[in-house]
């Protein structure tokens, strides 16, 4: 990913991601890595200026394209992974969850989903990856309290599998791990990662149009976007301190 300053996702950039897929998904390929040619930053999330103060029918688009691209990555039969090179908070920290595997550089650096922070709930087949990835209970404590983990608590509790010396290092464990299937039958590996991962993305196909207007509904909430205010500011006027 290269979108500076932060790879935030906007309506534009997804489109470009869900393109992207479509071409791979279209070779044969044994397994995709995910990582940031930003220093330091994996994913900074969704673009903020896309819900605050938002054109409604955009809004729409735009959630419209989260969902597209969470259920493609989710769909991909190949083998994914992800080199998290910085900090991933929220969409980032989403879309490491949507690999099979996960490298994490050492740093100074947070991982996890800060949602309720903004006043935006997650959505249940947001919830339903992450409980997949780590137990239950962590994740509800997790998402109530808009919990970002250090490197190391995120591998004590799962979130990540392995913490890299550098970002060359998580690659090449990224790489190890997608080794893994050299000599598995591609169309069963597939099939069951599938089965594995049919729950997310059955809850999100069964309510599409539901979760377009909650996510909506939610995000025009005045108090949200009080909050969403003051969280811009506070990004903005992070620098000048
Ligand atoms: C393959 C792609 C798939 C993608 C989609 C997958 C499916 C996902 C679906 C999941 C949906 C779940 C819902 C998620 C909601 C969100 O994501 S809301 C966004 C929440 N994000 C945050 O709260 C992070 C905010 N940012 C930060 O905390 C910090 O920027 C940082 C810790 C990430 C980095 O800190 P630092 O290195 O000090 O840089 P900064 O100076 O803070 O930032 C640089 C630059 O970027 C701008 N920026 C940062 N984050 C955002 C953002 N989320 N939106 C817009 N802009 C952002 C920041 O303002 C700075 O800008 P300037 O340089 O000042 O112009």
């Amino acid at each position: 990913m290269q979108r500076p300053p932060a790879n935030t996702f906007n309506l534009e950039y997804l489109h470009e991601i869900t393109n992207s897929l479509d071409e791979i998904s279209k070779q044969k390929l044994k397994g995709v890595i995910l990582t940031s040619a930003i220093p330091n930053i994996f994913s900074a999330g969704l673009d903020i200026k896309e819900f605050y103060k938002p054109d409604l029918q955009r809004l729409e688009n735009f959630w419209s394209s989260v969902q597209d691209v969470f259920i493609k990555l989710l769909d991909l039969d190949f083998a994914t992974a992800a080199a998290i090179n910085g900090h991933a908070p929220a969409a980032g920290c989403v879309l490491s969850l949507s690999c099979e595997y996960r490298a994490m550089v050492n740093g100074n650096y947070k991982i996890g989903l800060n949602e309720a922070a903004l006043g935006i709930i997650t959505t249940p087949w947001i919830q339903a990856m992450m409980y997949q990835v780590i137990p239950m209970k962590h994740t509800e404590t997790a998402l109530t309290t808009a919990k970002l983990f250090d490197v190391d608590e995120a591998l004590q509790i799962g979130l990540i599998d392995e913490i890299a010396s550098n970002k060359e290092d998580a690659i090449n464990r990224c790489k190890q791990y997608i080794r893994k299937f050299d000599k598995i039958p591609l169309h069963a590996r597939a099939l069951t990662k599938q089965r594995m991962r049919q729950t997310p993305i059955k809850i999100l196909r069964e309510q599409r149009d539901e979760d377009i207007r909650m996510f909506v509904d939610v995000v025009m909430n005045p108090s949200v976007q009080d909050n969403l205010k003051d969280y811009v500011e506070k990004l903005k006027n992070k620098k000048k301190k």
